[in-house]
Formats: structure tokens, C-alpha cells, sequence
């Protein structure tokens, strides 16, 4: 796992340490991390052109300190002074090493010509949009020819949940101190941040519990079968999908369940979508719902179920989504039956886990939010989300995020923006399915099903040879690479 913190937390931290260190100790441990990330990218420090864009306050002392360090080995150093105020002993070191600031009239040149940009305008300090003449910094960094490396936090990225209101800089790496941000690891933060590169300053044993973690490879574990699994053992996922109008959702989420590891898949829904199930999936057992019908008598036992994906929003799909919530066991609502639950809140009072994988717009009719606001501030939302609705809730997106009362937000750090494509929330609905089916928690479900389905498209998107380049992908065509990024884990 890696584990992100909120400014507060970081502060809380540094304070306690502080109390304990010589005054600056810390500064000159992140100005020390910071340049030397910075010599690792240019290679060779002697003679490079490096530009310090230097806000007024400790974000731009790092900066000053680790330009200082780089003049020391024989780089050309110019400072901007972004305001009127300026670290004054980062200055002067600066100045003690050779390097000189410059007008603001000439950033513009100074940074298109230089080989390295470090970004030290703002850190965890920041707030709102940037102001001027900050932003207009940003921009010309965004753009400059050379590398650029933000301090801490690309200025313009909140550090605690990952907005981004105006100009920010665009990053080739960030050199974060202490613990890493949630801002760093979430949309659209993240997306600004470039390789994230962690400076350890003896902060760890101050800092709480993080708010955001991020999984690794070792920590998705789906059930793994053993000698004495048979098929109910296994986890039997019950599927209720698919209508009249909607076939293809279904034949989807049934692919991503059989793929998923469920020992058996049990398909319920009207007739055309049954038959066309039972052509792809001759896995799945299926049930034939009559219209009118609104039980799920008859279906067998399952251990898990997976309601919504293409099941229309009517009455009869609200009494098929009852019925299963009715039950005391696991239950993911995906898609339409979101729908359904923004009109049917009540459905949510059960005692068994239930959890929700809504995108940014079903998420918006569930909360009476703007999907705008969903998409901006993922962090926020989720955790609302899971708060108000008493669920696990797993939102989609550029990032994908998922809450739980009470526990860390988890963010997935697999997928592709090939992934943003009709079709690809079906399978996810089955895959974790079928994960839940099989023990999972509901917590722990949602973070493998996001993890694998993002590393499937990834290795979709990606081709066999790692050279090959990227293609444009199918929600099938995430299904056929499950068996593969499974096979990427360590078991
Ligand atoms: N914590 C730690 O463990 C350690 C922290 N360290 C470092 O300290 C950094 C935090 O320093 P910090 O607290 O001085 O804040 P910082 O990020 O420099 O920003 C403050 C300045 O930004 C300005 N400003 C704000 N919003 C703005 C906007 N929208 N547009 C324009 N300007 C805006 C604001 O201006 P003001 O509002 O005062 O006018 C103020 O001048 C942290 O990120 C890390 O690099 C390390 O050295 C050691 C360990
Ligand atoms: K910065």
C-alpha cells in the first residue's frame, strides 16, 4: 500500500517533529531529497540551466535551497520570485552559491530555455485558483522544452483532495517530503503530477492513520481455490441484468463474472437477454424472469448478488431490486439500479454489505449533486457518498475511488483512458461480483475488481509486446485480458 495524508495531518506531523530537530532540519533533509532527484534527471549538474520559480513561502525556500545545491555543483541557477516576499535564507544560500535571481519580466525566456524547472510556487500551503503572477508562471512551466519537477505538489493541485481550479503546472516528476498527498493520487491532480518520487524526512513515526491509500500488486488477493474448492465453494454470484432493451450489458457482466473466478454464475433476466447470455456464456446458469415477475424464486443459492446492468429503471426492475435487497447477503448495485435507488433510498437500509459502483453522473442523481462538482472533487464525494448512503462505494472515473464509513479511501492506481468506453462498467459489476461471492469483503472486492479491470484494459490497451504501443479497446476485449492480469499478481 502507499499511504497518503491531508495537509492537517502533514502539519501535525512536522510540528511534533520540529519540536525535536534544529530549526531547519527538515527544509534542508527536503531541499537535500529534492536536488538530488533533480541531478538524477539531468545526469550531468555542471554547466546545466536550471530555473527556480519561487513562491513566498517554505514551498519556495525548498526550491531556493535545492537550486543552491545544484549552483554548488556547477549549475547556472536563476531564481523568479513569483510575489514580493521571498525565503530569505534560501536566498541568501542561493546567492552564497552562485546563483542570481532574475525580473519577472524574463521568466517567460528563462524558463523555455531551461534544462530543468523547478516548480517551488506553492505546496501544501496553496489554496483556490492560482493568482497572479503565479499562474501565468504555471503555464510557461506547463510548457517549457526542459524537465520539470515540482516540489511537493504541482502548484495549482490542492494537496488534500486533488482539485485543480485554474492553472497548475504540468510536471515530468514530483518530489513529494514526508508522506505522500492525497492530491497526488487522485484526478485531476494526479494527472498534473508526473512520476511521484517520495524524500523520506523522518516523519513517518508522527503521522496518524493516512486518509487515502493506494493498493499494490500484494495487497489484491481474490480467493485462490484450493484442493478441496468445488464450484458452491467457490462463490456462486447471482447476476440480475439485462431487459428488454438492454441485452449486450448483460452478456458483459456474466463475461467479467465467469473470468472472475466465480465457481458458478447465476443469470436471471427477461427471455432475449437469457438466450443471448446462454449463447455466449454456456457457464452461466440461467433463470428466465417473466414480465410482471418481481421475485427471485426458484434461482438457487447464491452467495453474492450483482443487480442493475442494463435492467431499465421500471417497475419491474424496482421489484427485482428489492427482492435481491431484500436478501441477507453481499449485494453490488451497478447502472440502472442505481437509478432505481435514487428514487428507492429506502432499499439501502439492510443489514448485509452492500456496494455501489456509480460513475460521476449516477452518483450525481443518488447524491441530487452536479456530476461537474462529482468529477472535480472525487475525494470529497465519495466519502459523502459512502457516508449518506451507509455504503461501500466504489465511483468510477479517471481515478477510481472507493469509500467505506470509517476507513481509509482507497484510490486504484491501474487503468487507461482507453477504458472510458460502453460497456467496461458491465464487466466491472461481474468481476467484482464474483469476487464478493467468493469471500471477499466488500471493501477489499471493490479494490481487486478496480485494480484487475484496470490492469486488464491496461494489458488490452498495451498489446502482448511492451514496445507496441497502445490501441483503442472494447469492454470485450477487458474481459479476454482478465486471465492475464490476474496472472500478474503474486497470489
Ligand atoms: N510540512 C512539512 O513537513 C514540510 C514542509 N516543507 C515545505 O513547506 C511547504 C509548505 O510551506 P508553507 O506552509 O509556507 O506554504 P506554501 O506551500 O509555500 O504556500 C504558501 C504561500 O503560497 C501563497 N499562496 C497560497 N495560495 C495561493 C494561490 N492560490 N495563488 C498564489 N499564491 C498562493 C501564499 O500567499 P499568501 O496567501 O500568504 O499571500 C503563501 O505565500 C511544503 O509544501 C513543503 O514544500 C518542507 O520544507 C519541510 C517539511
Ligand atoms: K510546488
Amino acid at each position: 500500500m502507499r499511504y497518503a495524508h491531508e495537509v492537517g495531518d502533514v502539519r501535525a506531523a512536522e510540528g511534533a517533529l520540529m519540536a525535536r530537530l534544529p530549526e531547519g532540519t527538515l527544509m534542508r533533509r527536503a531541499a537535500a531529497g529534492l536536488a538530488r532527484v533533480c541531478a538524477g534527471l539531468l545526469g550531468r549538474v555542471y554547466g546545466a540551466d536550471v530555473v527556480v520559480l519561487a513562491g513566498s513561502g517554505d514551498n519556495g525556500g525548498d526550491a531556493l535551497y535545492a537550486g543552491a545545491r545544484l549552483a554548488r555543483r556547477g549549475a547556472r541557477v536563476r531564481a523568479v520570485a513569483a510575489g514580493s516576499r521571498l525565503h530569505q535564507e534560501g536566498l541568501a544560500d542561493l546567492r552564497a552559491a552562485g546563483g542570481r535571481l532574475i525580473d519577472l519580466a524574463d521568466a517567460g525566456a528563462a524558463v523555455a530555455a531551461a534544462d530543468l524547472v523547478i516548480d517551488g510556487l506553492t505546496g501544501i500551503g496553496g489554496s483556490g485558483a492560482l493568482r497572479e503572477p503565479h499562474a501565468t508562471l504555471a503555464l510557461a512551466a506547463s510548457g517549457a522544452g526542459g524537465i520539470v519537477v515540482a516540489c511537493d505538489v504541482p502548484s495549482g493541485v490542492d494537496a488534500s483532495s486533488g482539485q485543480v481550479e485554474g492553472a497548475a503546472v504540468r510536471a515530468d516528476v514530483t518530489v513529494t517530503f514526508g508522506t505522500l498527498k492525497p492530491g497526488l493520487l487522485i484526478d485531476p491532480g494526479a494527472s498534473y503530477c508526473g512520476v511521484v518520487e517520495l524524500v523520506d524526512i523522518g516523519l513517518g513515526p508522527y503521522l496518524d492513520d493516512p486518509d487515502v491509500v493506494s493498493p499494490a500488486a500484494e495487497d489484491v488477493r481474490p480467493p485462490v481455490p484450493g484442493p478441496e474448492s468445488d464450484k458452491y465453494r467457490r462463490g456462486v454470484v447471482g447476476i440480475l441484468a439485462g431487459g428488454e432493451a438492454f441485452t449486450g450489458a448483460a452478456v458483459l457482466s456474466v463475461g467479467g463474472a465467469v473470468r472472475g473466478g466465480a465457481g458458478m454464475v447465476r443469470f436471471a433476466s427477461v427471455r432475449p437477454a437469457v438466450e443471448l447470455v446462454r449463447q455466449r456464456w454456456p457457464e452461466a446458469v440461467t433463470t428466465v424472469i417473466e414480465p410482471g415477475e418481481k421475485a427471485l424464486d426458484g434461482i438457487g443459492r447464491v452467495q453474492a448478488w450483482v443487480a442493475g446492468p442494463g435492467l431499465g429503471t421500471g417497475e419491474d426492475a424496482e421489484g427485482l431490486l428489492q427482492a435481491v435487497l431484500s436478501t441477507e447477503l453481499p449485494v453490488l448495485v451497478d447502472a440502472d439500479g442505481l437509478t432505481v435507488l435514487a428514487r428507492r433510498r429506502d432499499l439501502l437500509a439492510r443489514d448485509a454489505p452492500t456496494l455501489l459502483t456509480p460513475h460521476a453522473g449516477e452518483l450525481a442523481r443518488l447524491l441530487d449533486a452536479d456530476r461537474g462538482e462529482i468529477e472535480a472533487r472525487r475525494l470529497e464525494f465519495v466519502r459523502r457518498a459512502a457516508a449518506e448512503l451507509d455504503a461501500t462505494v466504489l465511483l468510477k472515473g479517471s481515478t477510481t475511488v472507493i469509500a467505506e464509513p470509517g476507513r481509509p479511501v482507497r484510490v486504484n492506481p491501474t487503468g487507461t483512458s482507453w477504458l472510458a468506453t460502453a460497456g467496461t462498467g458491465d464487466v466491472l459489476s461481474g468481476l467484482t461480483g464474483a469476487l464478493l461471492a467468493g469471500g471477499l469483503s466488500a471493501l477489499d472486492a471493490a479494490t481487486a475488481g478496480a485494480y484487475l479491470h484496470g490492469l486488464a484494459a491496461r494489458l488490452a490497451a498495451g498489446g502482448a509486446s511492451p514496445d507496441a504501443g497502445e490501441a483503442p479497446i472494447g469492454a470485450f476485449d477487458v474481459i479476454t485480458a482478465l486471465p492475464a492480469a490476474f496472472r500478474t499478481l503474486p497470489w
